[in-house]
């Protein structure tokens, strides 16, 4: 069976007390079993939540890394720092770094492996937008994405990857892809995989992204390809959040 992983993208929001809010909500939490749950905060939160979520199943995620260990850098991170809080997930390529901050295939894959290298599981972001999907260019750059990455890794490398498809018109729009069509490209994925490889393909995690929440989170999740989900406005709310990881079971 694969792993179910339900994580939680805060994006540039939150606070202190939302992560005390969680750290409550989560204690002795009975989620699903093999349902692993990931809340990742901005980075000056990660010690608070480090600190807050030590009686609860919560994991900790990063939201980017600098693939260089240390250095002249202002206002960058490294995965060794990471490591040194406990995180051990971080995203690399989300649809809002590759935008906003110009990350072309190859800095996503410079950071892909930087948390490769200091033993952090990398959640890839993959994903089109509008004008790609009305082209009928969608699983063109989706694979283009994936394989970008995943062509230049070892076998054993490939294993610890988590790829996440985010439709980025779905992305904290309200409008979510159908559970068919998220369904298509993420078998697309899988099968992309299977080139490799049957058995990783078999094994390998795959979430959905774009306006998942409390009420659709079960449809999507029930379909074959999708493993979990990459959550970002409902993972901001606590209810609606405990409530996406029990429909992961
Ligand atoms: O990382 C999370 C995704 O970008 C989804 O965000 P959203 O759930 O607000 O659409």
């Amino acid at each position: 069976m694969r792993t179910r992983l339900i994580a939680g993208n805060w994006k540039m929001n939150g606070s202190t007390s939302l992560i005390d809010d969680f750290g409550r909500a989560f204690t002795d939490a009975a989620l699903p079993e093999a349902v692993k749950v990931v809340v990742i905060p901005p980075f000056p939160y990660l010690e608070a939540a480090r600190q807050a979520f030590r009686n609860t199943p919560l994991q900790l995620g990063a939201q980017t890394l600098n693939p260089i260990d240390s250095g002249a850098h202002t206002g960058e991170v490294s995965g060794r720092m990471l490591k040194e809080l406990e995180v051990r997930y971080v995203l690399v390529g989300h649809s809002e770094r590759r935008e906003l901050y110009r990350e072309s295939d190859e800095q996503v894959f410079d950071r892909l492996l930087a948390a490769l290298h200091v033993g952090l599981v990398p959640i890839l972001c993959v994903g089109e937008s509008l004008a790609e999907r009305d082209a009928g260019q969608t699983m063109e750059v989706v694979l283009r994405q994936v394989g970008y990455a995943m062509a230049r890794l070892d076998p054993e490398q490939r294993q610890q990857v988590v790829i996440a498809y985010e439709p980025v018109w779905a992305i904290g729009t309200g409008r979510t892809a159908t559970p068919e069509q998220a369904q298509e490209v993420m078998a697309g994925i899988r099968a992309y995989q299977a080139e490799f490889n049957t058995t990783l393909a078999e094994q390998l995690t795959l979430l959905y992204g774009g306006s998942m929440n409390a009420k659709n989170a079960a449809e999507l999740l029930a379909q074959p390809d999708i493993d979990g989900g990459l959550v970002g406005g409902a993972s901001l709310k606590t209810d609606d959040f405990y409530a996406i990881c029990q429909s992961a079971g």
